[in-house]
Parts: structure tokens; C-alpha cells; sequence
């Protein structure tokens, strides 16, 4: 059978799923495990509601159960996100991504067209990365890490899109249908302005990207209140993460992994050398 097959290959370490359980995956709506928080999830969130795909969460509020998530077997890196969808548990956030673009017809025409997209979108992930790891910086690191993020939009990633979307009647960044570049890039847009007030005033087409994409039915649902977007971290989700995670504040990557992965620091060096 053809799920049980994908639960085989994609997801191998999964212990007795019993077929009753594996049709449940299959059926029915897209069950996203993270905690109540926008994380990597968020694009994620963004991803079905564009689509029109109604989706359950699965919040986890303590570290006992994420603790017993793992212990299920469903996490192949015992990390999340990780979305119970066609019979897969699937993780990694770009892999969850891909998977529902092509799924639901928002990932270009042809190679080159998905080559392209992926361009735009790799791009933004870098910073993207960056503003979402901000909140859990140190509070005398902020402003600075603020500044950073607005100087680098600036500079580096909104020229990018302001360019692609410059000629006459292009509404798209790639080709002439919308594609997951556009949801992320209202995402990324949004974000960065939650940063930087106002950075948008030197870009014109992205201000009219923006009108236009956050007026598409289902987009302009998921950005009303009480929708399944979440509001950005405050003190409160900071905590609550932190707790949930086991992270230190400043230091997460530090400290637990005992390698220099942390974007915010890794930034914040480059900028100290001038090389931004
Ligand atoms: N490359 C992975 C990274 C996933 C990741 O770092 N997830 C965090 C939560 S946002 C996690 O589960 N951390 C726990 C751990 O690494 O043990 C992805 O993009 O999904």
C-alpha cells in the first residue's frame, strides 16, 4: 500500500504503527506538532492556509510532552515541526514546505521555474532564520540585532524582490501564477516590518505586492484575528519556549549543541569585521 510504504521509506524509525493508525494519518486534515508559537512552523501555517487546507495543531506546552513525541518515534531527528499528512510524519521544515507546494500546485511550472523559487525563497530563510531566533536574543542585544536585520533587508533582500516584481503587470515573482515564493515573501515582508517599522517606503512594488497578495480571499482569512497565525513571541512565549526546549537565552545553540550555529551571533561577528 502505498502509505505504508511511505511510512516505511520516509520515516524509519517509527515503531508499531498498526494499520488502523496509519489510515487515520491518512485521512483527513494535516496535524501539525510544534508548540503554540510562530517558529518554523509558521511558513508552514502560512503554506495551507494559502492553499486553502484546513489543518489541526498539536501544541505541545511542556517539555514532558515533547519528551513523549520523541519517545513515539514520529520525530526522525527528534526535532519539530512535524506534520502528520498522507500517511508521512513529515519533518524538516523545508521538506514539510516543498512537499505542500507541490501538493497543492504552488511551485512554478516546470524546473526552472521551481529552480527559481527556490532562489527566492533560500534567500529569504537566511534572514528569515535570523528574525526568527531575535526574540530569544539577550535584551542589551536587541536593538542591535534590530538594526542589523533592517540593515541587511535593506541592503541585501528586499532589492532582490523589488526587482523581480519591477516590470509592467508582473504580479508574481516567478512566472504568471502565484507560487509559495509569494506566501513567504508576504510572510518575510511582514516580518521584517514588525522589525523596522516603515523599511517598505523605498520599495513601491513591494507595498503593492503586499496590498495586493494580503487582498487574496484565503490569505486576507489567515491575517484576520483568530485566525491560526500567531502573533510574534513575547516575554511570555519567550519563556514558555525556553522552557519547553530546554534553551538559555543568547546561548541556545552555544551551549547545547557545543558548535557555533547560532545566526544571531554569527551576524552580529560578521558585523564587528565591517562585512556587512
Ligand atoms: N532543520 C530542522 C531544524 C529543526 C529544529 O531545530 N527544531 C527545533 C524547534 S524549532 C527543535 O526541535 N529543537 C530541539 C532539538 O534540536 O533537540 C528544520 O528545519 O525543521
Amino acid at each position: 500500500m502505498m502509505a505504508g510504504l511511505l511510512l516505511v521509506e520516509g520515516t524509519h524509525c517509527i515503531n508499531n504503527i498498526t494499520e488502523n493508525q496509519e489510515l487515520k494519518i491518512m485521512s483527513g486534515k494535516p496535524i501539525l506538532h510544534y508548540f503554540n508559537g510562530r517558529g518554523r512552523m509558521e511558513s508552514v501555517r502560512w503554506l495551507l492556509a494559502a492553499a486553502g487546507v484546513e489543518f489541526e495543531e498539536r501544541n505541545f506546552e511542556t517539555a514532558e510532552q515533547r519528551e513523549n513525541l520523541i519517545k513515539s518515534g514520529k520525530l526522525m531527528y527528534q526535532q519539530v515541526p512535524m506534520v502528520e499528512i498522507d500517511g508521512m510524519y513529515l519533518v524538516q521544515t523545508r521538506a514539510i514546505l516543498r512537499y505542500i507546494a507541490s501538493k497543492y500546485n504552488l511551485y512554478g511550472k516546470d524546473l526552472k521555474e521551481q529552480a527559481l523559487i527556490d532562489m527566492y525563497v533560500e534567500g529569504m530563510r537566511d534572514l528569515y532564520d535570523i528574525i526568527m531566533l531575535q526574540p530569544l536574543c539577550l535584551p542589551q542585544d536587541r536593538k542591535e540585532t534590530l538594526r542589523v536585520i533592517a540593515e541587511r533587508a535593506n541592503q541585501r533582500f528586499l532589492p532582490v524582490y523589488e526587482k523581480a516584481l519591477k516590470d509592467p503587470g508582473k504580479n508574481y515573482l516567478v512566472g504568471n501564477q502565484l507560487s509559495w515564493a509569494d506566501i513567504l515573501l508576504l510572510e518575510f515582508i511582514l516580518m521584517v516590518e514588525e522589525c523596522k517599522p516603515g523599511i517598505l517606503s523605498a520599495f513601491p512594488k513591494l507595498q503593492e505586492f503586499k496590498a495586493r497578495i494580503s487582498k487574496l480571499p484565503r490569505i486576507q482569512k489567515f491575517l484576520q484575528p483568530g485566525s491560526q497565525r500567531k502573533p510574534p513571541m513575547d516575554d511570555q512565549a519567550v519563556e514558555e519556549a525556553t522552557k519547553i526546549f530546554n534553551l538559555e537565552k543568547g546561548l541556545i545553540f552555544y551551549k547545547r549543541r557545543n558548535i557555533q550555529l547560532c545566526p544571531l551571533h554569527g551576524i552580529l561577528a560578521e558585523k564587528q569585521s565591517n562585512n556587512i
